[in-house]
């Protein structure tokens, strides 16, 4: 599975959808570079791919709200979004982040990840200790050999240069976006492409 997060621009998403990507993440964040509105995200009915929203500051109702406008699939919840909230959006919805670095044990992040496994579909594992674009990778060696109670996607830095070596981590999915543009925002299509081929190798040769 394949995310690209941070479209803003509608050749982006034509690129992605050509190369097979499964996920398109749009950003309702206004201090990030790459916010975007709910009435600017495209209706993509009929393509294979699935609309995800990210979300910080907001609650669960004015994130179903922005859901419902976008007509968004999946929301993935960045800030420190309760159980309850997860639950409130319905857990097919729901991708819950997580932080690796916030912890210092892995039993740790590892209760975390039980404790909101009943009300999640997927998680995310970022770099860093909140928010995200940050642009720095997670320690691909201490992930490995770790089994989520949910299917999981690894983020953080992703692009040509590291993905061979964060694919060594076994993750259900992967997340790329500054590790994949020009500038914040606008997604360099010769480095998606490079990204697609080392992950599938047979349909994008
Ligand atoms: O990308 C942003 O600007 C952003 C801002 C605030 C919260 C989340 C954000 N991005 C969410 C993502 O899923 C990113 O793809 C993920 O954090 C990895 O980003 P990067 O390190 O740039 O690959």
């Amino acid at each position: 599975m394949v995310k690209v997060c941070g479209m803003t621009r509608s050749q982006d998403i034509r690129t992605c959808i050509n190369l097979g990507v499964n996920l398109l993440g749009f950003i309702f964040h206004p201090k990030s570079p790459r916010n975007t509105n709910p009435q600017d995200v495209p209706d993509l009915s009929g393509s294979p791919v699935r609309k995800v929203g990210v979300f910080v500051n907001q609650g669960a109702e004015e994130i179903a709200r922005i859901m419902d406008t976008a007509k968004l699939d999946l929301a993935q919840l960045h800030g420190d979004h309760t159980v309850e909230a997860c639950r409130t959006l319905g857990a097919s919805r729901v991708i819950k982040v997580f932080w690796p670095m916030r912890y210092e044990q892995m039993d740790d992040l590892c209760r975390d990840m039980d404790r909101f496994a009943p009300v999640c579909t997927a998680f995310l594992l970022d770099a860093g200790i909140q928010s995200g674009g940050h642009g720095t990778s997670l320690d691909f060696t201490t992930l490995q050999g770790m089994a989520p109670p949910r299917p999981w996607i690894l983020a953080g830095g992703l692009g040509p240069a590291n993905i061979t070596h964060a694919l060594q981590c076994e993750p259900d999915g992967v997340d790329l976006n500054s590790g994949v543009e020009s500038a914040p925002g606008i997604k360099d299509a010769e480095a998606i492409k490079q990204v697609m081929r080392i992950i599938r190798p047979d349909a994008n040769p």
